[in-house]
């Protein structure tokens, strides 16, 4: 049974169509024959979007014709409920909220039936997409454009912080975008993209997906990066006293940020999606790319729908995603040749699809320090290209930039030290 609310909705939405003939072109972008659920209201929303589309005006006369006459008490009935188009948006509007209600409750009686926990899975992604569904319209007028322009050069842009500063000045990351960190083995990806996490959690929630590393582990990295205790010391258990008291007086460093770690061995696209909205994460990031599950005849097509439905999932439900990529097994064999966009494994279709492309890999300078790496950015959509040089402490699982000759980690540890020791301070006084 169709609801009042509804009723009264699709009513009024043609009821503006018959009434106002200079708001028939926008009100039509604005909607689709499916939001209505009177298969009569249907035919009378087409047969306007027929009229309109051949360039003939749209009112109750020309619909008649189009309709026939039996459409005549239909059309006066809706034009009787608005006599003016005023408010012509909020129909819409609850006209739209109807249907999605529509679409959530047949999704629902599916969801009853289903057999297995993938099919589960699979409606309840859908059932993501249409909660998320925007304003639909794609259009927009010159004017428009313009006015958003202005509005946004009046607001502050705030970009999102990888925490490392030269990064942060070359790519301009923000909801929506697909970023890929691509590297050799043991490159140190994941110790480098836990970090960012951990950085970017003390703004907003972020998703940390790992295909292969427990949380237990990933914790273990995260502990010896934020609190500077020994990582193998951490993984054999055998942590000092000294390292004992530190964690727990600097647990603050751990617990201060909103990540969350997800492991998800054999997950695909939908899955990380659905717990990432349901999450309410605004940052995603995935270890790593190659072994989310995907459809595809061979490992190609695979990855390419991969990189497709990534891309789709940052754009369309304003996510940031950073998912980290392996190298092509050639370029894997080149430890120190500097890696190209034609590297990524795979798939041209990443190269393509992502905002920003980063490389990480051992620093080929013989003169550098034994653990430097380079961080290269290989595609950026918003700025420049170029690279940079980072320490990698692998003690500490810890990567830091050279700012004027000196390590921001340096700065970093002292900063904390300071202010956990007036804490202690405040706290035996
Ligand atoms: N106790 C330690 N001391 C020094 N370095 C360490 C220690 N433990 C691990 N490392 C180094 O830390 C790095 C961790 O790399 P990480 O796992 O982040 O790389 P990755 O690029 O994600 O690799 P993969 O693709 O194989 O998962 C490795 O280079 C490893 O040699």
């Amino acid at each position: 049974m169709v609801e009042k609310a509804t009723l009264d909705a699709e009513y009024s939405v043609i009821g503006c169509l018959l009434v106002d003939p200079s708001i028939v072109g926008e009100l039509i972008s604005l909607t689709r024959a499916e939001d209505f659920s009177i298969p009569e209201l249907r035919t009378v929303y087409q047969a306007a979007v027929r009229l309109f589309t051949a360039g003939r005006p749209v009112d109750a006369v020309t619909i008649r014709g189009v309709c026939g006459a039996e459409y005549n008490n239909l059309l006066l009935q809706c034009m009787d409920i608005t006599p003016t188009a005023f408010g012509w948006k909020t129909y819409i509007a609850a006209m739209q909220e109807q249907t999605r209600v529509r679409r959530l409750r047949a999704l629902a009686e599916q969801l009853a039936g289903v057999r297995t926990s993938t099919q589960a899975r699979e409606l309840i992604g859908q059932a993501g997409e249409i909660l998320s569904e925007k304003n639909r319209t794609r259009v927009v007028t010159m004017d428009q454009a313009l006015l958003q322009f202005f509005t946004e050069q009046g607001e502050k842009r705030k970009f999102i912080s990888y925490g490392l500063d030269k990064l942060d000045r070359r790519l301009y990351s923000d909801h929506g975008d697909f970023v890929v960190l691509a590297g050799r083995p043991s490159a140190g990806k994941t110790a480098l993209a836990l970090q960012m996490a951990a950085h970017m959690g003390q703004q907003e929630r972020v998703g940390f997906y790992s295909l292969e590393t427990s949380p237990a582990k990933l914790t273990n990295r995260l502990v010896a990066n934020r609190c500077i205790i020994d990582f193998a010391r951490i993984n054999r258990r055998e942590m000092t006293d000294e390292e004992w008291q530190r964690a727990a007086t600097w647990k603050k460093e751990v617990t201060a940020t909103d990540l969350e770690l997800v492991h998800a061995p054999g997950w695909g696209v939908q899955d990380i999606l659905t717990t990432a909205l349901a999450r309410r994460q605004r940052i995603v990031f995935i270890d790593y790319l190659q072994e989310l599950r995907g459809r595809g005849r061979d490992r190609f097509e695979q990855v390419t729908n991969i990189s497709l439905d990534l891309h789709t999932m940052a754009q369309e439900h304003g996510i940031l995603v950073v998912a980290l990529s392996q190298f092509s097994r050639a370029a894997a064999s080149r430890a120190d040749a500097a890696p190209t966009l034609t590297d990524l494994r795979e798939s041209g279709q990443i190269e393509q699809d992502a905002d920003a492309v980063l490389a990480l890999y051992l620093d080929p300078d013989e003169d550098a320090p034994a653990d430097d790496r380079k961080l290269r950015v290989l595609k950026n959509k918003e700025g420049r290209l170029g690279e940079f040089s980072l320490s990698f402490d692998g003690q500490h699982q810890l990567f830091a930039e050279y700012m004027d000759g000196q390590l921001a980690a340096a700065r970093h540890v002292a900063r904390v030290e300071k202010s956990h020791r007036g804490q202690q301070e405040i706290e035996s006084a």
